[in-house]
Protein backbone atom coordinates (compact mmCIF):
# COMPACT_ATOMS: atom_id res chain seq x y z
CA UNK A 1 0.00 0.00 0.00
CA UNK A 2 1.35 3.38 -0.60
CA UNK A 3 2.36 5.34 2.38
CA UNK A 4 0.47 7.68 3.68
CA UNK A 5 1.26 11.00 5.26
CA UNK A 6 0.10 11.94 8.80
CA UNK A 7 -0.81 15.30 9.90
CA UNK A 8 -1.43 15.92 13.58
CA UNK A 9 -3.73 18.85 14.41
CA UNK A 10 -3.37 20.26 17.78
CA UNK A 11 -7.24 21.17 17.99
CA UNK A 12 -10.52 19.43 17.52
CA UNK A 13 -11.82 20.49 13.31
CA UNK A 14 -15.22 20.01 12.44
CA UNK A 15 -15.26 16.71 10.20
CA UNK A 16 -16.80 18.53 7.23
CA UNK A 17 -13.73 20.27 6.41
CA UNK A 18 -11.42 17.72 7.27
CA UNK A 19 -12.71 15.70 4.31
CA UNK A 20 -9.99 17.55 1.90
CA UNK A 21 -7.35 16.49 4.10
CA UNK A 22 -8.38 12.82 4.68
CA UNK A 23 -8.01 12.07 0.87
CA UNK A 24 -4.58 12.39 1.60
CA UNK A 25 -3.39 11.79 4.90
CA UNK A 26 -4.52 10.13 8.09
CA UNK A 27 -5.05 12.75 10.71
CA UNK A 28 -4.57 12.60 14.28
CA UNK A 29 -6.19 14.86 16.92
CA UNK A 30 -7.13 15.51 20.48
CA UNK A 31 -9.89 13.60 21.98
CA UNK A 32 -11.50 16.90 23.70
CA UNK A 33 -10.96 20.68 23.20
CA UNK A 34 -8.37 20.95 26.01
CA UNK A 35 -4.96 21.52 25.05
CA UNK A 36 -3.39 18.02 24.04
CA UNK A 37 0.01 17.23 25.14
CA UNK A 38 1.82 17.73 21.66
CA UNK A 39 5.22 15.39 21.80
CA UNK A 40 2.15 12.55 21.83
CA UNK A 41 0.46 13.78 19.35
CA UNK A 42 2.95 15.15 16.97
CA UNK A 43 5.43 11.88 17.67
CA UNK A 44 4.51 10.08 14.16
CA UNK A 45 3.35 12.87 12.35
CA UNK A 46 5.11 14.19 9.09
CA UNK A 47 2.98 17.48 9.37
CA UNK A 48 0.99 19.76 12.15
CA UNK A 49 -1.47 22.12 12.52
CA UNK A 50 -0.82 24.42 15.57
CA UNK A 51 -2.26 27.54 16.79
CA UNK A 52 -0.46 29.92 18.92
CA UNK A 53 0.22 29.51 22.26
CA UNK A 54 1.58 25.75 21.19
CA UNK A 55 4.99 26.04 21.82
CA UNK A 56 6.94 24.56 18.71
CA UNK A 57 11.05 24.85 20.12
CA UNK A 58 13.61 22.57 20.06
CA UNK A 59 12.45 19.76 22.41
CA UNK A 60 9.26 19.37 20.32
CA UNK A 61 11.36 19.25 17.05
CA UNK A 62 13.74 16.11 19.06
CA UNK A 63 10.73 14.54 19.61
CA UNK A 64 8.89 13.95 16.35
CA UNK A 65 11.77 13.39 13.74
CA UNK A 66 9.48 12.67 10.69
CA UNK A 67 7.90 16.11 10.67
CA UNK A 68 8.58 18.30 7.39
CA UNK A 69 6.52 21.24 8.27
CA UNK A 70 4.37 23.40 10.90
CA UNK A 71 1.06 24.71 9.67
CA UNK A 72 -0.12 27.58 12.19
CA UNK A 73 -3.20 29.11 11.90
CA UNK A 74 -2.61 32.02 12.28
CA UNK A 75 -0.45 35.58 11.38
CA UNK A 76 2.14 35.53 13.73
CA UNK A 77 4.82 32.74 14.67
CA UNK A 78 6.25 33.58 17.97
CA UNK A 79 4.97 30.40 19.34
CA UNK A 80 7.89 28.29 16.54
CA UNK A 81 11.34 28.25 17.03
CA UNK A 82 11.71 29.22 13.48
CA UNK A 83 15.42 29.24 13.23
CA UNK A 84 15.49 25.73 15.16
CA UNK A 85 12.78 24.96 12.40
CA UNK A 86 14.87 25.65 9.54
CA UNK A 87 17.91 23.70 11.22
CA UNK A 88 15.98 20.44 11.42
CA UNK A 89 15.03 21.30 8.33
CA UNK A 90 10.93 21.90 9.00
CA UNK A 91 9.31 24.21 7.06
CA UNK A 92 6.63 26.97 8.43
CA UNK A 93 3.89 28.13 7.09
CA UNK A 94 1.33 31.09 8.19
CA UNK A 95 -1.65 32.37 7.36
CA UNK A 96 -0.79 36.21 6.56
CA UNK A 97 -3.98 36.89 4.35
CA UNK A 98 -6.63 35.72 6.21
CA UNK A 99 -6.55 37.95 9.35
CA UNK A 100 -6.07 41.39 8.11
CA UNK A 101 -9.20 42.67 8.10
CA UNK A 102 -10.70 41.67 10.86
CA UNK A 103 -7.70 42.49 13.28
CA UNK A 104 -8.07 45.80 11.61
CA UNK A 105 -11.66 46.03 12.31
CA UNK A 106 -10.96 44.95 16.21
CA UNK A 107 -8.17 47.30 16.57
CA UNK A 108 -10.86 50.01 15.43
CA UNK A 109 -13.14 48.74 17.98
CA UNK A 110 -10.78 48.77 20.56
CA UNK A 111 -9.77 52.47 20.13
CA UNK A 112 -13.67 53.45 19.98
CA UNK A 113 -14.15 51.41 23.06
CA UNK A 114 -11.51 52.79 25.10
CA UNK A 115 -12.14 56.76 23.06
CA UNK A 116 -15.80 56.72 23.84
CA UNK A 117 -15.05 54.82 27.32
CA UNK A 118 -18.08 52.37 26.02
CA UNK A 119 -17.25 49.47 28.37
CA UNK A 120 -17.41 51.67 31.62
CA UNK A 121 -21.17 53.33 29.84
CA UNK A 122 -22.38 49.55 29.87
CA UNK A 123 -21.77 49.37 33.32
CA UNK A 124 -22.92 52.33 34.14
CA UNK A 125 -26.20 51.88 32.49
CA UNK A 126 -26.36 48.14 34.41
CA UNK A 127 -25.59 49.41 37.80
CA UNK A 128 -28.85 51.65 37.25
CA UNK A 129 -26.63 54.95 37.53
CA UNK A 130 -28.36 56.51 33.74
CA UNK A 131 -30.20 59.55 34.86
CA UNK A 132 -29.57 59.31 39.01
CA UNK A 133 -25.96 60.87 38.00
CA UNK A 134 -25.10 64.58 37.04
CA UNK A 135 -21.80 63.74 35.58
CA UNK A 136 -22.17 62.01 32.06
CA UNK A 137 -19.15 60.32 30.62
CA UNK A 138 -16.72 62.16 28.54
CA UNK A 139 -14.88 60.30 26.15
CA UNK A 140 -12.35 61.55 23.80
CA UNK A 141 -13.83 61.93 20.05
CA UNK A 142 -11.80 59.92 17.14
CA UNK A 143 -12.94 61.08 14.23
CA UNK A 144 -10.69 64.29 12.72
CA UNK A 145 -8.19 63.67 15.18
CA UNK A 146 -4.65 62.28 14.47
CA UNK A 147 -4.00 58.40 14.21
CA UNK A 148 0.20 57.01 14.43
CA UNK A 149 -0.05 53.45 12.97
CA UNK A 150 3.48 51.83 14.88
CA UNK A 151 4.19 49.17 11.51
CA UNK A 152 2.78 49.72 8.55
CA UNK A 153 2.21 45.67 7.43
CA UNK A 154 -0.94 44.43 5.64
CA UNK A 155 -3.11 45.51 8.95
CA UNK A 156 -1.74 48.63 9.47
CA UNK A 157 -2.36 49.41 6.03
CA UNK A 158 -6.17 48.07 6.72
CA UNK A 159 -6.03 50.47 9.62
CA UNK A 160 -5.11 53.56 7.32
CA UNK A 161 -8.12 52.49 5.36
CA UNK A 162 -10.26 53.06 8.05
CA UNK A 163 -9.03 55.52 9.90
CA UNK A 164 -9.58 57.47 6.50
CA UNK A 165 -13.50 57.05 6.90
CA UNK A 166 -12.86 58.53 10.11
CA UNK A 167 -11.55 61.51 8.71
CA UNK A 168 -8.41 60.96 10.57
CA UNK A 169 -4.94 62.63 9.89
CA UNK A 170 -2.70 59.45 9.51
CA UNK A 171 0.97 59.26 10.37
CA UNK A 172 3.21 55.77 10.43
CA UNK A 173 6.69 54.46 11.54
CA UNK A 174 7.96 51.38 10.09
CA UNK A 175 11.16 49.86 9.57
CA UNK A 176 11.08 50.40 5.49
CA UNK A 177 9.64 53.68 4.88
CA UNK A 178 7.17 53.77 1.85
CA UNK A 179 7.69 55.46 -1.52
CA UNK A 180 6.28 58.78 -1.79
CA UNK A 181 3.84 57.19 -4.48
CA UNK A 182 2.73 54.64 -1.70
CA UNK A 183 2.09 57.25 0.74
CA UNK A 184 0.18 58.94 -1.50
CA UNK A 185 -2.06 56.32 -2.04
CA UNK A 186 -2.14 55.10 1.19
CA UNK A 187 -3.09 58.91 2.40
CA UNK A 188 0.16 58.37 5.34
CA UNK A 189 3.15 60.46 5.93
CA UNK A 190 6.05 58.92 7.61
CA UNK A 191 7.05 60.08 11.32
CA UNK A 192 10.36 58.89 13.39
CA UNK A 193 8.91 57.24 16.59
CA UNK A 194 9.69 59.39 18.84
CA UNK A 195 7.57 62.21 16.95
CA UNK A 196 5.07 59.81 16.48
CA UNK A 197 4.39 59.54 19.81
CA UNK A 198 4.47 62.99 20.81
CA UNK A 199 1.81 63.96 17.90
CA UNK A 200 -1.01 60.85 17.85
CA UNK A 201 -4.02 61.01 19.68
CA UNK A 202 -4.29 57.35 18.65
CA UNK A 203 -1.31 55.26 18.77
CA UNK A 204 -2.22 51.81 17.07
CA UNK A 205 0.57 48.82 17.55
CA UNK A 206 1.04 46.65 15.39
CA UNK A 207 4.11 44.94 14.97
CA UNK A 208 5.16 41.58 15.12
CA UNK A 209 7.08 40.68 18.70
CA UNK A 210 10.63 39.59 18.17
CA UNK A 211 13.68 40.80 20.30
CA UNK A 212 13.57 44.13 18.33
CA UNK A 213 10.25 45.12 19.41
CA UNK A 214 10.60 43.45 22.95
CA UNK A 215 9.09 46.57 25.23
CA UNK A 216 8.95 48.67 22.32
CA UNK A 217 6.46 50.88 23.89
CA UNK A 218 7.95 51.07 27.58
CA UNK A 219 8.21 54.20 30.29
CA UNK A 220 10.13 56.55 27.84
CA UNK A 221 7.91 55.84 24.97
CA UNK A 222 4.27 56.51 27.10
CA UNK A 223 5.94 59.71 28.88
CA UNK A 224 6.14 60.79 25.10
CA UNK A 225 2.20 60.41 24.68
CA UNK A 226 -0.40 62.94 25.05
CA UNK A 227 -2.51 62.89 28.46
CA UNK A 228 -5.18 62.37 26.13
CA UNK A 229 -3.92 59.91 24.23
CA UNK A 230 -5.28 56.10 23.38
CA UNK A 231 -2.84 53.16 22.99
CA UNK A 232 -4.30 50.24 21.02
CA UNK A 233 -2.11 47.28 20.71
CA UNK A 234 -3.41 44.07 18.49
CA UNK A 235 -0.24 43.11 17.74
CA UNK A 236 1.54 40.64 20.45
CA UNK A 237 1.93 41.35 24.50
CA UNK A 238 5.37 41.95 24.47
CA UNK A 239 5.46 44.29 22.52
CA UNK A 240 4.12 46.74 25.14
CA UNK A 241 5.79 46.63 28.65
CA UNK A 242 2.51 46.69 30.79
CA UNK A 243 3.72 47.25 34.15
CA UNK A 244 4.79 50.33 32.74
CA UNK A 245 1.03 50.68 30.98
CA UNK A 246 -0.60 50.44 33.75
CA UNK A 247 1.18 52.85 35.64
CA UNK A 248 0.84 55.33 32.77
CA UNK A 249 -2.51 54.65 32.86
CA UNK A 250 -2.82 54.58 36.79
CA UNK A 251 -1.59 57.95 36.96
CA UNK A 252 -3.58 59.87 33.89
CA UNK A 253 -0.08 60.04 31.95
CA UNK A 254 -2.21 58.92 28.99
CA UNK A 255 -5.93 58.49 28.58
CA UNK A 256 -6.92 54.91 28.22
CA UNK A 257 -5.94 51.77 26.49
CA UNK A 258 -7.19 49.08 24.55
CA UNK A 259 -5.15 45.81 24.43
CA UNK A 260 -6.13 42.60 22.73
CA UNK A 261 -2.69 41.27 23.71
CA UNK A 262 -1.27 40.98 27.01
CA UNK A 263 2.16 40.28 28.06
CA UNK A 264 2.14 36.34 29.66
CA UNK A 265 -0.85 36.02 28.51
CA UNK A 266 -3.79 34.57 29.15
CA UNK A 267 -2.04 35.89 32.14
CA UNK A 268 -3.03 40.10 32.61
CA UNK A 269 -0.87 42.27 35.05
CA UNK A 270 -2.61 42.64 38.26
CA UNK A 271 -2.35 46.59 38.05
CA UNK A 272 -4.42 46.50 34.53
CA UNK A 273 -7.33 44.52 35.76
CA UNK A 274 -7.85 47.48 38.33
CA UNK A 275 -8.10 49.90 35.62
CA UNK A 276 -10.96 51.52 34.29
CA UNK A 277 -9.58 53.09 32.01
CA UNK A 278 -8.59 50.24 30.03
CA UNK A 279 -10.56 47.60 27.43
CA UNK A 280 -9.28 44.35 27.07
CA UNK A 281 -10.19 41.61 24.89
CA UNK A 282 -8.47 37.79 25.35
CA UNK A 283 -6.51 37.92 22.02
CA UNK A 284 -9.84 37.64 19.49
CA UNK A 285 -8.75 40.16 16.74
CA UNK A 286 -9.50 37.14 14.25
CA UNK A 287 -11.98 35.60 15.82
CA UNK A 288 -14.77 36.11 13.96
CA UNK A 289 -16.46 32.64 12.12
CA UNK A 290 -15.86 34.01 8.89
CA UNK A 291 -12.30 34.82 9.47
CA UNK A 292 -11.72 31.30 11.55
CA UNK A 293 -12.78 29.41 8.77
CA UNK A 294 -10.57 31.61 6.19
CA UNK A 295 -7.52 30.76 8.53
CA UNK A 296 -8.70 27.11 8.73
CA UNK A 297 -8.59 26.43 5.21
CA UNK A 298 -5.57 28.64 4.19
CA UNK A 299 -3.48 26.75 7.06
CA UNK A 300 -4.65 23.44 5.34
CA UNK A 301 -3.94 24.64 1.72
CA UNK A 302 -0.41 25.15 3.34
CA UNK A 303 -0.40 21.81 4.61
CA UNK A 304 -1.69 20.51 1.24
CA UNK A 305 1.01 22.22 -1.19
CA UNK A 306 3.64 20.48 1.35
CA UNK A 307 2.08 16.97 0.68
CA UNK A 308 1.70 17.59 -2.93
CA UNK A 309 5.56 18.74 -3.03
CA UNK A 310 3.94 22.66 -4.45
CA UNK A 311 6.01 25.71 -3.67
CA UNK A 312 4.58 26.70 -0.45
CA UNK A 313 2.88 30.16 -0.67
CA UNK A 314 3.45 31.23 2.73
CA UNK A 315 6.39 30.22 4.27
CA UNK A 316 8.18 32.12 6.68
CA UNK A 317 11.92 29.65 6.63
CA UNK A 318 14.00 29.01 3.83
CA UNK A 319 14.20 24.94 2.85
CA UNK A 320 17.84 24.08 4.68
CA UNK A 321 20.64 23.73 2.38
CA UNK A 322 21.91 20.64 1.44
CA UNK A 323 25.54 19.93 2.37
CA UNK A 324 27.43 20.29 -0.41
CA UNK A 325 30.09 17.40 -0.46
O1 LIG B 1 -2.85 36.90 16.55
C1 LIG B 1 -3.32 36.37 15.60
C2 LIG B 1 -2.53 35.90 14.50
O2 LIG B 1 -1.28 35.96 14.58
O3 LIG B 1 -3.11 35.45 13.52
Amino acid sequence: MPYKACIALSRRVPEILLERLREHADIRMPESDAPPDLVSLMREADYALVIPGDRVDRALLDACPRLKMVSTVSAGFDHIDVDACTAWNVRVCNTPGAVVASTADMAFALLLSAARRVVEADAFVRAGRWNKEAAPLFGMDVHHKRMGIIGLGRIGMELAKRARGFDMDVAYHNRRRLSPEEEERLGVRYLNLDTLLEQSDAVMVQVPYGSATHHLIGAPQLARMKPSAVLVNTSRGGVVDDAALAEALRQGRIAAAGLDVTEGEPEVHPELLKLPNVVLTPHSGASTRETHLRMTLEAFDNLLDAIHGEPLRNCVNPAKKEESA
